[in-house]
């Protein structure tokens, strides 16, 4: 027995605000309540498609790999905009484990090998529609078969950098890294680090 038992919502209008890269649209929903109240709602949703991340752990050096590229959204924030992330990318259309192994290889170069699927979370469930897959592999330095840097038609001017696991908790603690599914991941192979072998 949940307090929403009672509780639905239904969507009663959706208007498109803006419709270029990424559909912002506005909602009108009836929300009914726990206590059984009806009440119109305004929503506003951006309507950003799936996404995949993935952890890249060396166990023999005990290292991950991260990408550093500029983050506009950091900078209108007046935080540093350089923004240190693990490999990421947007599915387009492919499945998950298709879209991160191809992501990993044009981002960083590394062939990913056995990928191990973590889970899924909303980054911003308020607002915007995007969920993200997490996934991890093990790795050698045999397996970095290429430069990566990202895709030179995209314009995407990417840094690759190796950095210890137990260096990049630090900075996390230092605010030098500061990316959500980032946190998530590193906290995630602290936990696991005995499992990613
Ligand atoms: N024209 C245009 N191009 C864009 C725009 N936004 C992004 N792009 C292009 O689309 C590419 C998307 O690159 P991906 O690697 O697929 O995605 P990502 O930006 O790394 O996204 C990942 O990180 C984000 C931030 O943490 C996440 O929001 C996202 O879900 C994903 O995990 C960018 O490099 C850029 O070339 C835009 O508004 N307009
Ligand atoms: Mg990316």
């Amino acid at each position: 027995m949940t307090k929403f038992e009672k509780a639905k919502a239904e969507i009663a209008g959706e208007k498109t605000l803006a419709d270029q890269w990424t559909r912002l649209s506005s909602f009108d929903l009836d929300y009914t309540d726990s206590q059984g109240e009806k009440h119109r709602l305004k929503r506003e949703v951006y309507h950003r498609t799936p996404a995949a991340c993935i952890l890249l752990y060396d166990p023999k050096r005990e290292t991950v790999v991260l990408v550093r590229q500029f983050r506009l959204p950091a900078q209108l924030t007046g935080e540093p905009a350089w923004m240190l992330e693990v490999p990421a990318g947007l599915l387009d259309g492919d499945d998950p484990e298709a879209a991160i192994r191809r992501e990993a290889m044009e981002e960083t170069g590394f062939r990913v090998r056995d990928v191990r699927f973590l889970f899924k979370a909303l980054t911003s469930p308020g607002a915007i529609t995007e969920i993200l897959h997490f996934f991890a592999a093990v790795i050698d330095t045999s397996d970095r078969i290429a430069e990566g840097g990202g895709l030179a038609e995209e314009h995407e001017d990417i840094e690759v950098l190796e950095v210890r696991l137990s260096d990049a908790m630090a900075m996390i603690e230092s605010g030098d890294i500061y990316d959500a599914k980032t946190i998530m991941l590193l906290q995630w192979a602290t936990l696991n680090v005995a499992t990613l072998r």
